[in-house]
């Protein structure tokens, strides 16, 4: 959400992001609304004015005038009521409005209308190269008796997936590995529920828009998010924070949930995309100033990237276009690792800087330094999300014999073995 007062003043600025960012708003219809609700509360505070003036006339009146004052309170209460439906209707109108409005891309960010419009910023790693066929993560998982889809389709349908044996352990450990990476860089371990109210999806920015992509409870208002950053952004909804408590910084596992509607026919097979995983969220909020917004982004991808350099895992850095960053996005970049059997990179991290887009809609506000209330900034950007991770993982690190080699730095949460798997 941004300042209506910045609406006002930036109109074009703000018609410019919708529609470049592709998100359908009608900025002059916005402001219309505005207007007619100003002119309202306008006429209501001259009418409770005159209605106060004429109230105070009446004790101090003559007999015979006293009737005549009485009417006219009674008969400017009656109006005023009568303005109250068209008061209400416009205030919900105008939030409702005011809650599609994109944040203004910063001035990096690339124009485009979808994702194939993504700009390649850098490559790191080094692509692996095979004496052998390499296989797939699903071929490499079964060669492995370490799932077992079929069965698994049988009781939760597509997009459902089950591990086993040591592959277990490595979902586990990258995930352990994560926590302890990013609790290292000051990150405070949470472990949270991915239940929430749908107050959590509007402060986010899911809702409106991502109703689809949500799974909800028959009966229950709480709906389950597809990532910690819906419940974890909400946390300090409502309170007033001091800025010495700035920056909060958290590294959130939780499961994460989501309905994939849309995506019909893509990545069915395998671990990509399923309706249920792990996903380890890197969460910041920070004092209301862009160059210290930025700075986190910074963090928070370094972040990322260290732990793919630590996998051992090659990938680049995109830069995404406003047609693919979403409404709330300042700046977006997502971060795709290579995969072998397709030979392409695919996403498995999305940083994002939000200014105060989410802040202003969740009510995350601090006192800063001159003791001014002020919206905080907030930042995401995902630490590792498995079972996705795994296949860049089994795929990259695949020996011939079907055994995976370990990374040095997961090691240590797999008891130490360098390998794992049975030669087949
Ligand atoms: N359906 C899915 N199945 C498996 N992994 C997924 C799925 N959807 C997303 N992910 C993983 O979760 C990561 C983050 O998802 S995201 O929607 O792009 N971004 C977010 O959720 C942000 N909160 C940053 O984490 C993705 O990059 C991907 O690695």
């Amino acid at each position: 959400m941004l300042d209506l007062k910045f609406i006002r003043e930036n109109a074009g600025a703000v018609r410019h992001a919708a529609q470049v960012k592709g998100v359908d708003i009608d900025i002059d219809d916005l402001l219309r609304v505005d207007r007619e609700l100003v002119d309202l509360k306008q006429r209501v505070e001259a009418m409770q004015a005159e209605r106060n003036a004429n109230a105070k006339l009446v004790p101090k009146a003559a007999p015979d005038e006293r009737a005549a004052l009485i009417q006219k309170g009674k008969d400017l209460a009656e109006e005023l009521r009568g303005l109250e439906p068209a008061l209400r209707a416009h205030e919900d109108t105008l939030k409702v409005m005011l809650l599609r409005v994109p944040n203004i891309p910063h001035a990096s960010v690339p124009v485009g209308k979808d994702d194939s419009e993504n700009v390649e910023l850098r490559r790191e790693g080094v692509l692996p190269t095979f004496d052998f066929t390499p296989l797939d993560h699903v071929d490499l998982l079964e060669k492995q008796g370490w799932s077992d889809p079929e069965r698994v389709a049988r009781v939760s349908g597509s997009r459902s997936y089950l591990l086993k044996g040591e592959a277990v352990m490595l979902e586990m450990a990258v995930l352990m590995f994560a926590m302890d990476f990013l609790s290292g860089r000051g990150f405070t371990p949470l472990s949270t529920t991915a239940l929430a109210r749908p107050d959590a999806f509007v402060g986010s920015g899911h809702f409106p828009g991502g109703e689809d992509q949500v799974y909800k409870i028959e009966g229950d208002e709480l709906m389950l998010a597809g990532t910690a950053e819906v419940p974890v952004n909400s946390l300090y909804a409502g309170e007033q924070l001091q800025h010495e408590q700035l920056p909060i910084t958290f590294a959130a596992i939780s499961a994460a949930f989501r309905s994939e509607a849309g995506s019909a026919g893509r990545d069915v097979r395998g671990l990509i995309r399923v309706h249920e995983f792990r996903k380890v969220e890197q969460y910041v909020l920070c004092e209301a100033s862009e160059e210290v917004g930025l700075e986190w982004f910074a963090k928070i991808l370094g972040n990322a990237e260290a732990l793919l350099a630590a996998l051992e895992l090659p990938y680049r850095v995109m830069q995404n276009c406003t047609g693919d960053m979403g409404a709330g996005k300042v700046l977006m970049y997502d971060i795709e690792t290579w995969v072998p059997s397709e030979q392409v990179y695919r996403e498995t991290h999305s940083c994002s800087y939000l200014g105060d887009w989410q802040a202003r809609r969740t009510g995350l506000r601090y006192r800063d330094a001159g003791g001014k209330l002020v919206f905080a900034h907030t930042l995401n950007n995902t630490g590792v999300a498995a079972p996705r991770i795994l296949v860049p993982l089994l795929e990259n690190h695949q020996q011939a014999d079907g055994t995976i080699r370990i990374p040095a730095a997961l090691r240590p949460y797999l008891g130490g073995k360098e390998v794992i798997g049975q030669p087949v």
